[in-house]
């Protein structure tokens, strides 16, 4: 049977999946494809950190040891981050190499550059892994919604900080105790900064919006807030609404426009996002035609991730044999504005201080209806230092009316609004 030669750059977490599953999988990857695939050469940082897979496969610090390998036609980057995974990535399209990568940072940045590439020198750059981990997302959006109109794609689509809210509410675990823990697992990235701060989810919202909506949204267009800054009493507050917290992407379509957030929120504890707990993901797709689908899966670890992967290699070996390589992974395209902020419209969880003096909660309710914004549920805690906190689940407003709110708390100067989180029924 003949043999195709794979690169691969990095060989951390994902790396580690790939490497164990072109060898546990042989079998199956040969049944499928009709070819047998072998990892030649792994290109490392630091060979004495992993001699011990030495004895497995080819290892070198030195990327040419592929470039100039006319034996190796597909290469795998699993190294991570924008620099120099892009200058990397360019060298391999520029040879001729397909790729493969998980590199969301890159892809939601530069994609668009290294598409071009990708096309111009006829060579597959696939990216599954890239968006949810394990759960194949990005394919089934492809091709399996082909036809039907997406109208919203919202989901949790980060693993660390949905084992971090996990373990918080469920365990009582610290933050920091469970951050440690998940980068322990693998399921951080080197520096878990992007993952706790929402970027990550938002490298994967801009990725999920271009399949669903056709629309490439800049990354700074994505209104991003963390987990950094959740406090337990709200935690605890939500569990008392009924509900639970967790980092949510939403991209959908309001009014004209795209509209694409990430940032806590508020899910009610019967909707199936409120069930999706630990590194899992979840993504819920709504189509015109098919309704609500929901895709779920573990979204972070080496082999969940390294099975994406692979799915992305076996086309690339399909294509070879069909000769059909070089089409773009995602070929719709439509130009959308982002949406206005008041065709934007959700329910939100709004949590406030205020002194605990008669007539503080009247100025608020006073405020609240001059903007013709109201609520379902409120309960008011007495605090510190002559603070109360008030909690609120609002109706239905518009992202335009809660920005005319935050400013007109604020001139209030007495109140101070801590967080306002979008409520999913
Ligand atoms: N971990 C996960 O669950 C998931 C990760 N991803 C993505 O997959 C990619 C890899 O992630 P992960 O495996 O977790 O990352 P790791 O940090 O575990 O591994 C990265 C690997 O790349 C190597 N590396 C880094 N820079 C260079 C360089 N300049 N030259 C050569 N090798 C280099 C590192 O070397 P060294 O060992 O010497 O440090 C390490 O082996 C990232 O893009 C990530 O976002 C996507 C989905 C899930
Ligand atoms: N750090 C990421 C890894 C997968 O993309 C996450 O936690 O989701």
């Amino acid at each position: 049977m003949e043999e195709i030669k794979l690169g691969m750059v990095g060989l951390g977490t994902v790396g580690s999946g790939v490497l164990e599953m072109v060898q546990k999988h042989a079998a199956k990857i040969s049944a499928v494809t009709g070819r047998k695939l072998a990892l030649k050469t792994v290109v490392v940082r630091n060979l004495a950190k992993h001699a011990a897979v030495a004895q497995q496969v080819h290892l070198t610090t030195d990327l040419n040891e592929i470039l100039t390998d006319p034996e190796i036609q597909i290469v795998v980057e699993v190294m991570g981050g924008i620099h120099p995974a892009k200058e990397v990535i360019t060298q391999l399209l520029t040879a001729h190499k397909h790729v493969v990568t998980a590199n969301k940072d890159l892809i939601a940045t530069e994609g668009a550059k290294l598409i071009e590439l990708a096309r111009a020198n006829h060579c597959d750059l696939l990216y599954e892994a890239s968006v949810a981990g394990g759960i194949p997302i990005l394919r089934t959006i492809a091709d399996s919604f082909a036809a039907d109109q997406i109208t919203e794609v919202k989901g949790i689509v980060n693993g660390t900080t949905n084992y971090i809210l996990t373990q918080m509410a469920q365990q009582h675990w610290s933050y920091e105790q469970a951050l440690q823990k998940a980068q322990e697992l693998g399921f951080a990235e080197a520096d878990p900064t992007n993952d706790v701060k929402g970027k990550d989810a938002a490298y994967k919202m801009v990725i999920l919006s271009q399949f669903s909506f056709g629309t490439r949204v800049p990354v700074a267009a994505v209104a991003t807030e963390g987990i950094d800054q959740v406090a337990a009493q709200d935690v605890a507050q939500a569990a008392a609404f009924g509900y639970t917290i967790k980092l949510v992407g939403v991209a959908r379509l309001a009014g004209d426009g795209l509209f694409v957030e990430v940032a806590p929120a508020l899910v009610n504890r019967h909707h199936p996002l409120a069930e999706v707990n630990n590194e899992n993901n979840a993504v819920m797709v709504r189509g015109q035609a098919v309704g609500d689908t929901l895709f779920y899966g573990p979204g972070a670890g080496g082999l969940p991730t390294a099975n994406s992967v692979l799915s992305d290699i076996t086309t690339v070996m399909k294509n070879m044999i069909l000769k059909t390589n070089g089409n773009s992974f995602n070929r719709y395209s439509k130009q959308l504005a982002l949406a206005e902020s008041a065709a934007v419209k959700d329910r939100y969880y709004l949590a406030l201080t205020l002194p605990d003096q008669p007539g503080e909660m009247q100025k608020l309710t006073t405020e609240m209806a001059k903007l013709n914004a109201s609520f379902s549920q409120i309960v008011q805690q007495a605090g510190q230092n002559g603070q109360a906190r008030v909690m609120i689940i609002t109706h239905e407003m518009s992202k335009a009316q809660l920005a005319q709110l935050q400013a007109a708390l604020a001139a209030l100067k007495t109140a101070t609004l801590h967080c306002a989180y979008r409520v999913i029924e």
